[in-house]
């Protein structure tokens, strides 16, 4: 394979968090490693795979750390080549100067993710797997990580493989067709019928799956509300430090402000938006026509009003199918009637804050709760997306009573779809596209 023998050269890099640590591990992976890197060591001169040794590490042939080395040999390691683990004293001097040593040893610096793709280019795991582990470090909450864990376990490539083999079972009936079409009839009735049947397993898979997308990148929430009613505020009382600019100046959030923040474990997507109300200032007409697409676009909405402001323009908004929490704000400093709301707060001392935080982790219990399916990248569920759109083209093609050899190419359009999702006919291009979101050292 053209691709494997491109990235099997020996490469390097710092495994663990840079900064000052107790321990800091490089890697190091391809062919033949070993004998460029025992002459920056003390000791051993033949090492037993997978024992650690103490031992020290020179540079420039002079002391500089006393190190453990492990040698995994090929390929019984994480990328399938040889490898070797080195644990320095963490202090990124140390570091800079064994990379130093390794680069002259001939080692280069490692590209964010090789270490995984040349796993994945060896058949370690797969891609899906691949895309699993990069979950499990970057996962920012509980729930996400939970998601990405079992994606990691069970991973998958079987239910995907499965949807897979139908497709092309069904392509090898248009086939028979194709090749012998004066024997056979097509029976497009029935051949309509099982892709209708696929496509909708495919469709409710995507359903349920991109929960567990929803729940890595986080429900996202808008606090919307007129201008000044205490927006900004609530986002920093809520993250617990100031990160939106509050004042008593009307129209002070000009733009969107995304912040993370998880409450017992679920993520949440926290948007401060510009205040809505009528504007003659083009910039603060931009920020609100921002405010309304993250409406549009959001899982949750809480619609915050001070009860003794005019709550004109939030009756325009469409609430049609969305989850609202409606909030009175400013108890601190009136009495409120909490009819017509379902929670009172104050933004400002934090009273009713506890509620409003429960009251958001029960709206979105629905989206929270794990199902059976699980999938991990927006690329991937950009391939099954793909993969139903061309059966759904298709089945229009067999109403159409189009050729044969269109729907046959539209079938195996989508059975490539899956392809791309599963990481057969891997191109590098693709594996740029995943890998460059990864750490370097993975
Ligand atoms: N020090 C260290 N810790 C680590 C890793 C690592 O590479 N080094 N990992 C990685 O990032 C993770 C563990 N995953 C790993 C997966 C496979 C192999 C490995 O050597 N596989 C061989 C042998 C299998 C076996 O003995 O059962 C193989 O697949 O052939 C190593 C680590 C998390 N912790
Ligand atoms: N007393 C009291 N004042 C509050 C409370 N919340 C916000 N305020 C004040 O209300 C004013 C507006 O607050 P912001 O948080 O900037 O309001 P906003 O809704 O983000 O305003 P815009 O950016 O203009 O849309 C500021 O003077 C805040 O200090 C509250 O709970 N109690």
């Amino acid at each position: 394979m053209e691709l494997k023998r491109l990235f099997t050269d020996p490469i390097c890099a710092l495994a663990t968090a840079r900064g000052v640590s107790a321990i800091a591990t490089v890697r190091c992976s391809g062919e033949r490693i070993l004998e460029r890197l025992l002459p920056l060591l003390e000791r051993p001169d033949k090492p037993k795979p997978r024992r650690i040794y103490l031992t020290s590490f020179k540079a420039k042939g002079e002391f500089l750390d006393e190190i453990l080395f492990v040698y995994f040999q090929a390929p019984a390691s994480y990328t399938g080549e040889e490898m070797v683990e080195l644990s320095f004293h963490g202090n990124p001097i140390i570091i800079d100067r064994a990379m130093e040593a390794l680069l002259e040893a001939g080692f280069r610096q490692a590209l964010p993710g090789e270490f995984t793709r040349r796993a994945v280019l060896n058949g370690k795991i797969d891609l899906p797997k691949a895309e699993a582990i990069n979950a499990m470090i970057t996962s920012r909450s509980e729930t996400a990580l939970d998601v990405a864990r079992r994606s990691y376990v069970e991973g998958i490539s079987k239910e995907i493989s499965i949807f897979r083999e139908e497709i092309i079972r069904l392509l090898a009936t248009i086939e028979v067709e194709l090749n012998y079409p004066d024997e056979v009839e097509t029976d497009y009735k029935d051949l309509g019928e099982k892709l209708n049947d696929l496509s909708e397993s495919i469709s409710a898979f995507i359903e349920s799956a991109s929960k567990g997308l929803r729940i890595a990148q986080g429900i996202k929430t808008v606090i919307v509300g007129e201008t000044n009613v205490g927006k900004s505020t609530l986002l920093n009382a809520l993250l617990r430090r100031d990160r939106a600019i509050v004042s008593d100046i009307p129209g002070t959030t000009r733009d969107t402000i995304e912040e993370d923040l998880s409450i017992n474990g679920v993520l949440f997507r926290v948007i401060d938006t510009a205040g809505i109300r009528a504007s003659n200032d083009a910039i603060e007409e931009m920020g609100i026509q921002r405010s309304l697409k993250a409406i549009e676009d959001a899982d949750l909405l809480i619609l915050l009003s001070d009860p003794a402001g005019d709550p004109g323009y939030l009756q325009k908004i469409d609430l049609e199918g969305k989850r609202v929490i409606r909030a009175a704000n400013k108890s601190d400093i009136r009495q409120i009637d909490g009819a017509g709301y379902d929670v009172v707060i104050s933004a400002r001392t934090g009273q009713g804050l506890a509620s409003l935080e429960k009251l958001m982790v029960e709206k979105t219990v629905d989206l929270t709760s794990i199902g059976e399916q699980i999938i991990v990248s927006a690329r991937q569920r950009v391939c099954l997306q793909e993969c139903l759109r061309y059966l759904h083209q298709s089945l229009e093609a067999i109403e159409e009573r189009v050729t044969i050899d269109i729907v046959s190419t539209l079938v195996e359009s989508a059975a490539k779809s899956l392809d791309e999702l599963l990481g057969r006919n891997l191109t590098e291009d693709l594996l740029d596209r995943i890998f460059s979101d990864f750490c370097v050292g993975k």
